[in-house]
């Protein structure tokens, strides 16, 4: 299963009592100095559920964790993406864009036909239809506080209004003409008011475009920068026209029929939009629901049971429900791919499949099919194909560039010198708030662990965290309460926290991707954010060109150390991303000229470095 490869080690968790909302998360399972990391001897580990190490809270941060900074440096531990697919990665271990991804595969076999589970225990369905221990974690209930649900919003930057003079290219046949505000496009009073609660004054690129294609009833395939309002760009016309064409909600027999469903790679992410969708559809008779794993089945089952216009869902959680008859696909009118490159590859095209082609699942050409995220391989764009129908593309600038509101800071350093580095990087940027990525989840812990001796307030999130820790994590994070977080890749896509001053990069990732993604947690909304990575050339010499790539698409300055390392993985280009169908684009302001013909010029060269 894609999403909850860390949930068999959860049977022992205490459910806590229900909590109103994040801000009440008990300070008990704080992170700092020292309290609640994972124990370092593994027979601990095994043993202990969340409760019992809270109940260490006394030991001292340091001291056993010295003893495991030393295997950390000569034992080489995998990352969440090799070793247990952490929320998404496992397997892919590339370098670069496109190739050698593989490894993980398979998904979990059966329950292509709804399968005959009617049973509504809190055990989840392993990879093989096995039963696993179960998961009793009941996370917060979410907040009816309007004031909250519409304060998640970042504000937006000095740098918003350049969103428009990127460029933008639309492919495909018959684009619509592309909104000028919120108010003239057609919106229902409801979500007009919201998004406008929300504080949106203006909408961004993609926004601009995304809304009347989805609107008009078209699939479509958006790529756009981090940070660039993606999430909205969809939710926004999907809750639109479930409001201005509604269905009968379907739950017959307890099994419920969403009429959207969107899936995310993480648990976090699909958690964010939830609350997303929520907040678009404030005040309106739209119900949403969430499920995701790490968290008991039962509560999520009967929330969904009782009928859901919409489904945020991990692809694992959402086939456990298929498969028990609880969900099926037969009123889908829209299908939503966030991160949608990440859904595509290896790690978890399995579950797309089993999803897209479920006997329940109503055909292309009845629903709408749309995919987001801010990089698009090529070899992926054309895996996605076969799930779109006629779509429309549509690039916000360089597809899979950085976001150019990240200064993009590169220190050349051995690996025995980064943790140094990192001490005095947040030495010099005392109380900002900072994000360091690491590769390993024991160096994740590691690097807290050591953080926290030093008295700084540390949380970190990874995959073999249990899920009631990585909530607390990064809402204490959210919170200002940690002013640091350390994370694996998990953290690396779609979330949006607010006043993320640094992203590190302690250890740089396997693929340029998700180094784009990671350093566009900060810098968002046309807010401006600094990105700093560690480069060991020992470790990262592969990921060279790909990098002075993205920092020249950036106006960046290349240190010499990033300088001629041969060719870059990825084709994004100076002038626009690619659409992999080598259709026209016209850009935002030709839309007059902008007529219904499709003229196929040929695939976009390759731009010269
Ligand atoms: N038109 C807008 N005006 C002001 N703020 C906006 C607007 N659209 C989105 N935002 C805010 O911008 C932030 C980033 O939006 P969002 O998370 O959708 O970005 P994204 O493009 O999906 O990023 P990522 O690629 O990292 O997932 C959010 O806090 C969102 O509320």
């Amino acid at each position: 299963m894609d999403d909850d490869w860390d949930d068999s080690c959860e049977a022992v968790v205490v459910p806590p009592p229900p909590l109103q909302n994040h801000d009440s998360v008990d300070e008990g399972h704080s992170l700092s100095r020292g309290r609640g990391f994972p124990s370092f001897n593994e027979d601990d580990e095994k043993e202990n559920g969340y409760g019992e190490r809270r109940g260490r809270g006394g030991r001292g941060g340091g001291r056993g964790r010295g003893g495991r900074g030393g295997r950390g440096g000569s034992r080489e531990q995998h990352s969440d993406y090799e070793t247990n697919g952490d929320h998404d990665d496992r397997g892919r271990g590339e370098r670069g864009r496109g190739r050698g991804r593989g490894g993980r595969g398979g998904g979990r076999g059966g329950g292509g036909g709804g399968g005959d589970r009617n049973d509504y225990e809190d055990n989840e369905i392993g990879e093989n239809g096995e039963t696993k221990k179960p998961v009793t974690y009941v996370p917060p209930e979410p907040t009816n506080d309007e004031t909250e649900i519409f304060s998640s919003t970042i504000s937006s930057g000095i740098n918003f209004d350049k969103f428009d003079h990127i460029a933008v290219k639309v492919s495909g046949e018959n684009p619509p003409r592309p909104i000028e505000s919120f108010e003239t496009a057609n919106l229902r009073k409801y979500v007009l008011d919201n998004v406008l609660k929300a504080g949106y004054r203006k909408p961004t690129p993609i926004q601009k475009n995304a809304i009347p294609i989805i609107m008009s009833g078209r699939d479509l395939m958006g790529c756009a920068q981090t940070g660039s309002g993606k999430t909205a760009a969809f939710l926004v016309p999907i809750i639109n026209m479930l409001l201005q064409d509604p269905k009968d909600l379907i739950s017959e027999n307890g099994c419920a029929q969403p009429q959207v469903i969107i899936v995310s790679p993480t648990r976090e992410l699909t958690l964010q939009i939830f609350n997303e969708a929520r907040k678009f559809s404030y005040g309106s008779v739209l119900k949403v629901a969430v499920a995701y794993g790490g968290t008991a089945v039962r509560h999520q089952g009967d929330n969904i049971a009782r009928g859901c216009h919409i489904l945020v869902a991990t692809p694992g959680r959402l086939h456990d429900f298929v498969e028990r008859n609880r969900v099926s696909f037969g009123s889908v009118r829209f299908v939503v791919l966030d991160e949608a490159d990440r859904m595509l590859d290896m790690g978890f095209m399995p579950s797309i499949e089993k999803m897209m082609l479920h006997p329940t699942m109503v055909e292309t050409t009845k629903r709408q099919t749309l995919m987001f995220s801010a990089t698009f391989p090529e070899d992926i764009q054309h895996l996605a194909g076969r799930f779109l129908n006629n779509y429309l593309f549509v690039a916000v600038g360089i597809v899979g560039g950085a976001s150019t509101d990240v200064e993009q800071i590169f220190i050349e350093v051995t690996k025995y010198e980064k943790r140094n580095s990192l001490k005095q990087l947040i030495e010099e940027n005392d109380g900002k708030r900072i994000l360091v990525f690491v590769e390993t989840k024991r160096n994740a812990d590691f690097i807290a662990a050591m953080l926290s001796e030093q008295q700084l307030l540390t949380s970190s999130i990874h995959g073999d965290r249990m899920q009631r820790e990585r909530e607390e994590a990064l809402q204490n994070f959210k919170s200002g309460k940690h002013c640091i977080l350390v994370a694996t890749a998990v953290a690396a896509r779609g979330l949006d926290i607010k006043n993320v001053d640094i992203v590190v990069n302690y250890d740089l990732p396997k693929s340029i991707d998700e180094y784009v993604h990671r350093i566009g947690r900060t810098g968002r909304v046309g807010n401006r954010g600094k990105a700093v990575s560690f480069y060991d050339s020992d470790q990262d010499l592969a990921l060279v060109a790909d990098l002075s790539k993205i920092l020249r698409q950036a106006d960046q300055s290349v240190p010499d150390f990033l300088k001629g390392g041969g060719t870059a993985t990825f084709k994004g280009n100076k002038y626009g991303g690619s659409d992999v169908r080598g259709l026209t684009y016209y850009n935002n302001e030709n839309f007059n000229n902008a007529n219904t013909a499709v003229v196929d010029q040929g695939q976009e060269p390759e731009e010269e470095w």
